[in-house]
């Protein structure tokens, strides 16, 4: 299995935020900023791994700075980091004031996608390569984080078999 460039799996995304896509405060509503990502990183998965995926973990999300109607928005994802058969994700959104030209980076986010066969099984991923010194960064960090998120997956599954599915209802 041949491996693949970081920037062969980069997705870039901008658009214009409309009346319906702000909250209370007239600046982009935070689910709606996640679910863009999601979609922009599950077309990275995709390039990256040419088959289906499912997002496995949302592992982080910084709101760093608000986003308002007066700004572009644009996300970029790419694969930053690949296990067995699961792909790490880095989306960065940068917003751009569109009559001053200023841009910031207003929103970053790590997400885990898992490859799968025509089965629905877990499928084998290209590993990656990465390029610039942002690409090199994420990636030899990358282990680090499939670590804590190893650790997170373990106290999550604990956790959640103290739920229960009653309803509260009743
Ligand atoms: C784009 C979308 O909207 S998809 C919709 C939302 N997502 C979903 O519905 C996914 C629901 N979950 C699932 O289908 C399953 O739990 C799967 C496919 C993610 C994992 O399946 P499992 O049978 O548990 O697989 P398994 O334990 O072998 O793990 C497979 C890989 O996923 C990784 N993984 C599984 N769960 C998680 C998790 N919660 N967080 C991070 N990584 C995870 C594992 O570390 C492993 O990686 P590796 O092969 O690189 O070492």
């Amino acid at each position: 299995m041949e491996a693949r460039k970081c920037n062969d799996s980069l997705v870039v995304r901008t658009s214009r935020i409309f009346p319906n896509d702000v909250n209370n405060h007239n600046t982009l509503f935070g689910g709606k900023l996640m679910s863009d990502i999601d979609m922009t990183a599950s077309i990275s998965a995709e390039r990256h791994s040419r088959t289906e995926n499912v997002t496995a973990s949302i592992d982080s999300v910084d709101f760093l700075s608000p986003i308002t109607p007066k700004d572009s928005v644009c996300i970029e994802t790419f694969v930053t980091w690949t296990g067995t058969t699961s792909m790490e994700i880095c989306a960065k959104v940068i917003a751009e004031n569109l009559k001053t030209g200023d841009r910031k980076i207003a929103a970053t986010a790590f997400l885990t996608f898992v490859a799968l066969d025509k089965d629905g099984k877990p499928t084998k991923v290209p590993a990656v390569i990465p390029e610039t010194e942002e690409e090199k960064k994420l990636f030899e960090t990358g282990n680090e984080r499939a670590e804590k998120r190893k650790e997170h997956r373990k106290d999550s599954t604990e956790l959640a078999s103290y739920f229960t599915t009653f309803k509260p209802w009743e």
